[in-house]
C-alpha cells in the first residue's frame, strides 16, 4: 500500500459503529497493561494476531480471556478506554460508538455499576480534553451468560440510558456465536428495544444461525454485525436478505476480523461485495483493533482495494455511516456538515 493512498484513508473523516472495547486495546497499552500486573506472565504476543497469521474463532475468544485478566479493575478500564479512544480520533474517526460487556471482578471490588461508570467517565474525560471526536457507548450482553444475565445487563443499560446524558444509547449482543442460543435472549432484547435502546446484533457470524437470525430478525435489530452467513450463496436464505433489505437495516462489516478469525476465506470473498452490490447500507468497521492488529483506515482501505472503489465511493461509504448510526438527529447534522467542510480539503 502506497504512502499517498494511505495518507487519503487516514484524512477521510470516519464513523466506527463496531469496536469492542477490550477487543480494541493497541500493542502500546497491553504493555503498560503488562507491565503493571508481571505476576500473571502474560507475553504480548498472545493478546494479538498478527499480520499474515489466522486463529479459529474459537481461538479468539481464547485471546479475549487472557486480555480480561490484563483488564480488571476501575483503573486499567479508565486507562484502555481512553487510549482506545484517543487512538480512532488520531486515525480520523470523528464519531465513535464503543461497545463492552460490564463485568464484575471480586478481587478489585469491580462491580457491573462501576465498569459502565469507568467507561463513561473516560468518555467524559476525552471530552473535556477536547479530543476531536463524539463517542456514543453500546452495553454489550455476552450471549455465553444466558437469560438471567441478560436481563440484569438490560436493566443496567436502561438505568444508564436515561442517566448518561444521551451517551448510552443501545445494546450489543455478542460473545462465541457457538455458545447459546438467542431464542432464551428475546425477552430480555425485546425489553431492550420497547424501553427505546438501539439494538446492534452479531447475527449469522458463524453458518448454523439461520434460525436464529429469523427469530432476532422479527425483533428487528437496528443494525446487523457481521451477517456473514445471512445469504443463499453461503447457505442462508432468500428470505432473509429479503428481510434485511425491506427494513434497511445496515450492516457493520469487518473485513479483516472475518479472514484472520476465519469465517471467510480470503478479502475478495467477503460479503462485503454482495450487500454493496445491491447497495445496501454498508459499513466498514474494525471489531476488535488491537486483537486483529488493524485500524479503521486499513478496513476502508482493504474494502476500497479488494473490490475497487474509487476515492468518490469510499467517501461516500464513510459519509453514509453517519446515517447508519444511533446519533440524535441534531448531531447527525453536525457530522454531515463536518463531511461536507472537509470534503473539498481531502477529495481531489
Ligand atoms: C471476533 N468476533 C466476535 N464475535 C462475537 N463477539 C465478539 C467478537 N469480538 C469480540 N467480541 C465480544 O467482545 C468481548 C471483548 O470486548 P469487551 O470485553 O466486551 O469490551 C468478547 O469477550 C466478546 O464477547
Ligand atoms: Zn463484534
Amino acid at each position: 500500500m502506497d504512502n499517498e493512498a494511505d495518507v487519503f484513508y487516514r484524512q477521510i473523516p470516519k464513523v466506527e459503529l463496531h469496536a469492542h472495547l477490550n477487543g480494541s486495546v493497541s500493542l502500546a497499552t497491553m504493555e503498560k497493561l503488562i507491565a503493571r500486573k508481571p505476576h500473571l506472565n502474560i507475553e504480548s504476543s498472545r493478546t494479538a494476531i498478527h499480520s499474515g497469521q489466522c486463529r479459529t474463532l474459537n481461538e479468539c475468544f481464547q485471546v479475549f480471556k487472557v486480555i480480561h485478566q490484563l483488564v480488571d479493575s476501575q483503573e486499567d478500564i479508565l486507562m484502555v478506554a481512553k487510549a482506545v479512544i484517543e487512538e480512532f480520533a488520531a486515525d480520523g474517526v470523528k464519531y465513535l460508538e464503543l461497545r463492552s460487556t460490564p463485568r464484575e471482578e471480586t478481587k478489585t471490588g469491580l462491580s457491573k455499576r462501576s465498569y459502565i461508570e469507568t467507561v463513561l467517565e473516560a468518555i467524559h474525560q476525552c471530552k473535556q480534553e477536547e479530543v476531536d471526536i463524539d463517542v456514543r457507548f453500546l452495553v454489550s450482553v455476552d450471549r455465553r451468560n444466558g437469560h438471567e444475565v441478560a436481563m440484569e445487563t438490560v436493566k443496567l443499560a436502561e438505568d444508564f440510558m436515561l442517566s448518561s446524558d444521551g451517551v448510552v444509547v443501545g445494546l450489543d449482543l455478542s460473545g462465541d456465536p457457538t455458545v447459546g442460543h438467542g431464542k432464551d435472549l428475546l425477552p430480555a432484547l425485546q425489553r431492550a428495544r420497547n424501553c427505546g435502546l438501539k439494538l446492534a446484533l452479531h447475527m449469522s457470524e458463524v453458518p448454523s444461525q439461520k434460525e436464529e437470525s429469523e427469530l432476532l430478525l422479527a425483533l428487528p435489530p437496528d443494525r446487523i454485525g457481521h451477517g456473514t452467513f445471512l445469504h443463499p450463496e453461503v447457505g442462508g436464505s432468500d428470505g432473509l436478505v429479503d428481510k434485511v433489505c425491506k427494513m434497511n437495516i445496515p450492516l457493520e462489516l469487518c473485513l479483516t476480523s472475518n479472514v484472520k478469525g476465519q469465517t471467510v476465506p480470503s478479502y475478495d470473498k467477503h460479503h462485503f461485495q454482495y450487500w454493496y452490490k445491491r447497495q445496501h447500507p454498508c459499513v466498514p468497521c474494525t471489531d476488535d483493533k488491537g486483537v486483529f492488529c488493524t485500524d479503521l483506515s486499513q478496513e476502508y482501505h482493504l474494502a476500497a482495494s479488494t473490490f475497487g472503489l474509487n476515492q468518490e465511493a469510499v467517501w461516500a461509504l464513510s459519509q453514509q455511516a453517519i446515517q447508519c448510526s444511533f446519533a440524535p438527529e441534531a448531531l447527525k447534522q453536525k457530522l454531515e456538515q463536518r463531511w461536507d467542510e472537509l470534503r473539498p480539503h481531502i477529495l481531489h
